[in-house]
């Protein structure tokens, strides 16, 4: 049976006082047959892409890219917030829907030539999507594809993705 995975998305107007409608993938995850539905999909986009390795960027992106890399049976490279990694780290600053923030990866966590799948819940303004498309290609990864379960067209995320191939479930 295929899910409406529409429904588990609740609509919560979390920043009334910055205009921002906040979506939240929580009512998904909380249903083992729709978090299997919608990281089977984005599997399905992946597949034959011949991905080395799944990206993504703290916090939810860890959600939902785990479970992508271990079923197409390759590695996760996390994208951390700024000071949480020991080792030498790549960084990107990005400015967000609310806000400005520092991503960074440890500098091995790419190999020259690989090819990379960047996976996020959600692509708002694109900030956090492009800052980890920055560190991937510094390390000379090669970005084959950028997996959302939700874009926000309104806020356009998708025109500073222009020149990759990208695909999300569900749009608001
Ligand atoms: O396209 P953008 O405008 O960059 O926004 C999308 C990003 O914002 C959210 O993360 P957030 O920074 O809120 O961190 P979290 O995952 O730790 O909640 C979301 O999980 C995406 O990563
Ligand atoms: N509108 C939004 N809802 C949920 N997460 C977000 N991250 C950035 N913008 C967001």
């Amino acid at each position: 049976m295929t899910l409406d995975l529409y429904k588990y998305v609740a609509s919560v107007p979390d920043f009334p006082e910055k205009g921002v409608t906040f979506r939240d993938i929580l009512p998904l995850m909380a249903n083992g047959a729709a978090f299997k539905q919608a990281t089977d999909e984005l599997c399905d986009y992946a597949k034959d892409k011949q991905v080395d390795m799944v990206v993504g960027p703290e916090a939810r992106g860890f959600i939902v890219g785990c479970p992508i890399a271990r079923e197409l049976q390759v590695g996760f490279a996390p994208a951390r917030k700024k000071g949480k990694l020991p080792r030498k780290a790549v960084s990107a600053n990005y400015d967000l829907e609310y806000g400005e923030a520092t991503l960074q990866m440890e500098a091995d966590s790419i190999k020259p030539g690989q090819r990379v799948l960047v996976v996020d819940d959600l692509l708002a303004t694109g900030g956090t999507i492009s800052a980890t498309i920055k560190m991937v290609e510094e390390m000379g990864g090669i970005v084959v594809g950028c997996a959302f379960l939700i874009e926000l067209k309104d806020l356009h995320g998708r025109e500073k993705i222009k020149d990759y191939d990208m695909k999300a479930l569900m749009e608001f």
